[in-house]
């Protein structure tokens, strides 16, 4: 960390302890350089998610890890009951949603620069994110897969028919120019999405000092290591036969990590696992797919078990059972969602004979073993002729990632020639995209640089894509292989 980094830090996690935010369990006032260090401290997580959280102890599943009183919580109300000229202007604009006031308001304290009551927070936000919303062309063609660049062509839409219909509030707040922009109001709608915090009074939720440096892990990951530990406490019966800590275990089967306590008007944080010193402490956002993790943060997940693969169906398989068009995917493992393998093994049945099997589709066992065999043989090609019509494979990705890490890494210059053609033209169609033709490459401007990020994220999602649907195949066929030499040892059998 540079040194200037290190110091807003500092200042940051004292100001944070001046308003009570605290990771000891203890709720004395006594004043303290920093609001960490009993259980946590801020570390850099360069493989997962950067700047982020590690566990400064030991700390067992359920604890209590951090509060947040309401007072420090950056709300549109908190902002608005401190500034009577924006609870003025945003009265006039009542058909504003709630997230386009927050994003308003958080801009008006970000013009006022050091004279904000928040500014060592507003020092701690990143100066730009990577959500669907922020893509340049270039970069949302990058995708590759129809469903991915609708998904963010809407979402650039949507962020600027947002800023449209601000436009005459943030005049009227008399914002410097810098912070009338588009940049600027994506970086604020940016910073919403990615690090605002459920809370029951308000739709746009809140931002949450030290809270939202918390890096995501997917839910239902933290089970595996972290149960014997809680078995461990549960079996340890005191004298008079209640349990050591009943509180431990019971937030141990919270449903979720953090959240707004009104009994104690604290934002409050709970270890989902065990944690060894030293280990990045992680939130559960939620549940997401990797498109819907870049939408919303930025990122993805190569790893991700939420993850969903959507193929192109036949238009008549839609409304052939009544599942939601959302449930009918493609899991990380190659294997068919429920609904979607049922309706395929509904859609190869003989029109004429459906009525007979429909009590069956939905048992969720095989039809027959034919119609099995024609469901896999369907969904095998399926994917292969997705595949097909994408203009890189799924081994092209990974080397143009790994090309693109290279340069980034020890910038080494990337040499087009040796290139195979369809990496060289997409290597091509960026540099005349970002005009780093006349720069050369390892001159490139660090919006150029921001954009091979992006550009980055792009490849590895549809890369991730590209190797479920490699998975589904793989799969298809060992069911039809399968199928095949048990009929084939029945017939040998028989003979
Ligand atoms: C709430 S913030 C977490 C703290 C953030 N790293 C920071 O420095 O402020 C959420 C952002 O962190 C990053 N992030 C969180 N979890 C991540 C992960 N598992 N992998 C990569 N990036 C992650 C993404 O940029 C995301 O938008």
């Amino acid at each position: 960390m540079e040194e200037a980094e290190a110091l807003n830090l500092k200042s940051f996690l004292k100001w944070a302890a001046e308003l009570g935010i605290s990771d000891s369990p203890s709720t004395s006032t006594a004043q303290s350089d920093s609001c960490l260090g009993h259980s946590l401290f801020v570390s850099n997580f360069p493989e997962a998610g950067g700047r982020g959280i590690a566990a400064a102890r030991d700390i067992r599943k359920g604890e209590l890890i951090l509060r947040v009183p309401k007072g420090a919580l950056m709300t549109s109300q908190s902002l608005i009951m401190k500034d009577e000229a924006l609870s003025v202007a945003v009265k006039k604009h009542p058909s504003l949603s709630s997230t386009q006031i927050l994003a308003v308001a958080l801009l008006n304290e970000v013009n006022k620069g050091k004279s904000s009551r928040w500014w060592p927070y507003l020092k701690q936000f990143p100066r730009s994110y990577d959500t669907l919303a922020d893509l340049s062309k270039f970069e949302i063609q990058a995708l590759q897969i129809d469903d991915a660049i609708w998904a963010a062509q809407k979402a650039s839409r949507k962020a600027e028919e947002e800023w449209n219909e601000v436009t005459i509030l943030m005049h009227e707040l008399k914002l410097k120019p810098q912070f009338l922009t588009l940049k600027a109001w994506l970086w604020a709608s940016g910073s919403i999405s990615s690090r605002t915090m459920h809370i029951p009074w308000d739709e746009a939720g809140c931002l949450c000092p030290v809270g939202d440096f918390f890096n995501y892990a997917a839910p239902g990951e933290e089970t595996s290591n972290s149960e014997d530990w809680v078995a461990g406490k549960a079996s340890s019966l005191q004298e008079d036969g209640t349990l050591k800590s009943e509180t431990v275990l019971a937030a141990a089967h919270r449903l979720i990590d953090a959240g707004y306590e009104e009994d104690v008007s604290s934002y409050c944080f709970y270890a989902r696992r065990n944690y060894r010193k030293g280990d990045q402490v992680l939130l559960s956002y939620g549940t997401y797919t990797n498109l819907e993790l870049l939408q919303h943060y930025g990122f993805l997940l190569s790893d991700n078990p939420n993850e969903k693969a959507f193929i192109p169906l036949e238009p008549d398989m839609y409304s052939l059972c009544s599942w939601e068009n959302e449930l009918l995917y493609i899991q990380p493992d190659g294997k068919p969602s429920f609904a979607l393998l049922s309706t395929v093994r509904f859609w190869a049945v003989p029109k004429t004979s459906r009525r007979s099997v429909v009590h069956l589709v939905y048992s969720g066992n095989r039809l027959s073993t034919e119609n099995e065999v024609v469901a896999m043989r369907w969904l095998a090609k399926k994917c292969r002729t997705t595949l097909d019509i994408l203009r890189t494979t799924a081994e092209e990705d990974s080397n143009l990632l790994a090309i693109l890490d290279e340069f980034q890494d020890i910038h080494k210059f990337i040499e087009i020639k040796g290139m195979p053609p369809r990496l060289a033209s997409e290597l091509c169609a960026f540099i005349e995209n970002k005009n780093v033709a006349s720069e050369g490459i390892c001159a490139m401007s660090s919006v150029a640089r921001r954009s091979v990020e992006r550009w980055k994220l792009a490849i590895l999602w549809r890369h991730l894509y590209k190797k479920i649907l490699c998975n589904c195949i793989v799969h298809c066929t060992e069911v039809i292989n399968d199928i095949i030499s048990q009929s084939d040892s029945i017939q040998g059998n028989l003979h």
